[in-house]
């Protein structure tokens, strides 16, 4: 069954005279909007234990109002407890810390006063319902007058770029046309944040790959709207992400720009987390003289791209091909090294650059130094 749900449902109509209210709350908006502009989810030290077992431990987080994190991770590191969490799902005697949202502590907010949108893994729209009435239902259950539905439908239709479908019925969508009117429904409420988890899985790849570009458009055309989305796929952090989030155990592994968890992972979990990498003994790439090259307690990593094939000649790097796989328009060489017999270097070359590598070629690997980054193992 649908598992989107637009968690704001509205207080009853006031029988007092409306408009010193509507004032009053477009003025507290406006006030909100000025005095939040920097946050839009803070999470101080939250800690959510089920039984013995921290499956958050300690976690603190503050996300800029309009930015659009990722959260990445393992199975079972907590990725959904967090996105429980900040949704009001996950019961208080669980949970110490503290959750503020555009400037309002929610901590103890019940899910329905939180103003976020949701939209979890499975899409799946009420059948019986038109497109329209499907993206009004969040209004309707907030008692929203009819005209401003009919108008706010309308514009998150467009928004999703469904501004025709309002009278189909969603058997007549697509999958990703489904996806873009639960993306509607969860919009339309005007959420502070959007929680998403793993709103593309659902998706083959080429569907995948379009909703995630409409997800970006429709972040760069809402830039008030924080988005939390939790996912398994590289690329989706890679290219939606203002910064990532990869979890480990309940805890950061590391936060930061998905370019400086790629180009500066804080240890091995992150670097092997985001691409491939080649962790390799300092002792092995750094040349003697060099500080880092008696260097006992790091790793070396460099990333498949930053390695070339070469003849065999005076590089430390050097051993022979055990495996070449063709990825279309890249190569991925497995080069089996001398020096660390067991695990494979792996190579990354464009398709069609020169001759194309065969196993059992006896090779060395040319790198730059200045690309090689130290780690923690
Ligand atoms: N209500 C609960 N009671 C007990 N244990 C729970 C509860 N909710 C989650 N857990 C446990 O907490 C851990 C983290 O679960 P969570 O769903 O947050 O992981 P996840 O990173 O989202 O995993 P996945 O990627 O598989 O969805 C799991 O071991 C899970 O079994």
């Amino acid at each position: 069954m649908q598992e989107i749900e637009p968690v704001n449902f509205a207080s009853p109509p006031s029988t007092l005279s409306a408009e010193p209210r509507a004032l009053d709350r477009d003025r507290d908006r406006a006030a909100a909007r000025d005095t939040t502009r920097a946050a839009g989810v803070q999470i101080d030290r939250l800690t959510v234990r089920f039984g013995e077992r921290a499956v958050l431990d300690d976690l603190s987080l503050t996300l800029e109002r309009g930015e659009l994190l990722t959260v990445l991770g393992r199975s079972g590191c907590g990725k959904t407890t967090l996105l429980r969490f900040i949704a009001g799902f996950v019961e208080a005697d669980y949970v110490t810390g503290r959750l503020t949202v555009a400037g309002r502590d929610l901590t103890d907010a019940p899910p329905h006063q939180r103003n976020l949108g949701l939209l979890f893994q499975s899409y799946a729209l009420f059948p019986h319902l038109s497109v329209f009435d499907n993206v009004a239902f969040g209004l309707r259950a907030r008692r929203v007058k009819r005209g401003d539905i009919a108008r706010r439908v309308a514009d998150a239709l467009k928004l999703v770029q469904l501004g025709d479908a309002g009278h189909l019925m969603p058997a007549q969508l697509s999958g990703g046309m489904q996806q873009r009117v639960a993306l509607a429904r969860a919009l339309v409420i005007e959420p502070d944040v959007l929680l998403l988890d793993e709103p593309l899985s659902a998706l083959d790849a080429n569907l995948r790959a379009s909703v995630r570009s409409e997800l970006k458009s429709l972040h760069e055309r809402l830039p008030d709207l924080t988005i939390v989305c939790v996912t398994h796929d590289q690329d989706d952090a890679l290219v939606l992400s203002d910064r990532t989030l990869l979890m480990r155990d309940g805890r950061i592994a590391q936060l930061g720009t998905p370019q400086a968890l790629y180009e500066n992972p804080a240890d091995g979990f992150v670097a092997r987390y985001l691409g491939a990498a080649n962790l390799l003994a300092p002792s092995l790439v750094f040349p003697i003289g060099d500080a880092r090259h008696a260097e006992r307690e790091k790793l070396a990593c460099l990333r498949p791209e930053q390695l070339k094939i070469d003849a065999l000649g005076s590089s430390p790097l050097h051993g022979t091909i055990s495996a070449v796989d063709w990825y279309g328009a890249t190569l991925s060489v497995a080069v089996e090294l001398d020096a660390m017999p067991g695990v494979p270097a792996l190579v990354s070359m464009q398709h069609g650059a020169g001759r194309t590598p065969i196993r059992g070629d006896r090779v060395s690997l040319r790198y730059e130094v200045d690309d090689v980054v130290l780690i923690r193992p």
